[in-house]
């Protein structure tokens, strides 16, 4: 199968007055489309830089960002504007929903912009909210506040669903929740995960592992039996 995404020589420095920060020091890796993936490393790593490079919210200074056959890093702000909208769902680790709208407007309004959106109803049924819809995310545990913020990114029907830490709010078994969602909704829709994380026990559920240390992928390996969430322990 062909690569869906490869970065090649990404580098991404940051400057803070005369400190200068290599966050991305020339990372290359590939994924296919379809797969489960675990990018973890230990904090400052350089996991988050890559994924907000990878989900068009933040720039590369040098290197090809390639997704679907296109190159992200050439593209102008009109052009991210377009890819964040329609081909990139993103879930963060406190879930930013909008405090004011209910489940289903925080979902509806996401599902609006988009141009292939899926049935809000059925994907906040999916994700096992249909009692709560009209709930607003004060009246919801931290698990049903992510399982909307899943639903939002999913009902967009994006081509890429990044997750920036996922768990790492949650408690052990909501947080084991949330992954086994994420990895049947890569598993019956076929939808690329990328999930970023520290947690090295959630490493044999992907189907790619990349390990990220000094902003480098230092190895990538691919598991040919990746084990559901229920069967790991941590
Ligand atoms: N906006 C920014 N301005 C300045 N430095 C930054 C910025 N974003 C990240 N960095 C720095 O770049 C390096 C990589 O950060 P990054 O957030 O990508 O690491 P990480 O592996 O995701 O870490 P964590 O697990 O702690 O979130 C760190 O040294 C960080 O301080």
């Amino acid at each position: 199968m062909q690569d869906y995404i490869a970065m090649e020589n990404v580098k991404k420095e940051y400057k803070m007055g005369e400190v200068v920060i290599p966050a991305s020091n020339g990372v290359s890796f590939s994924i296919k489309k379809g797969e489960f993936v675990v990018i973890v490393g230990a904090s400052g790593a350089g996991k988050t830089t890559v994924l907000n490079m990878l989900g068009g919210m933040d720039s590369c200074d040098s290197g090809k960002i390639l997704v679907d056959g296109a190159d992200i890093s050439r593209y102008n702000r009109r052009q991210l504007t377009e890819y964040r909208r329609y081909d990139i769902g993103f879930i963060f680790q406190f879930y930013n929903l909008i405090p004011n709208l209910t489940a289903k407007e925080n979902v509806e309004l996401a599902a609006e912009i988009s141009k292939n959106s899926m049935d809000v109803e059925k994907v906040l049924a999916q994700v096992g909210l249909e009692e709560r819809m009209q709930n607003f995310p004060a009246q919801l545990s931290g698990g049903e506040q992510q399982r909307v913020s899943i639903a939002r990114a999913l009902a967009k029907n994006p081509k890429l669903l990044l997750c920036d830490e996922p768990t790492g709010a949650l408690d052990y078994n909501t947080g084991k929740a949330v992954l086994k969602l994420l990895q049947d909704t890569c598993v019956l829709t076929g939808m690329t995960v990328v999930v970023v994380t520290h947690n090295q026990a959630i490493v044999p559920m992907a189907n790619r592992v990349i390990r990220m240390r000094n902003g480098r992928a230092d190895s990538i390996t691919t598991n040919e039996h990746p084990l559901p969430v229920s069967e790991i322990e941590w």
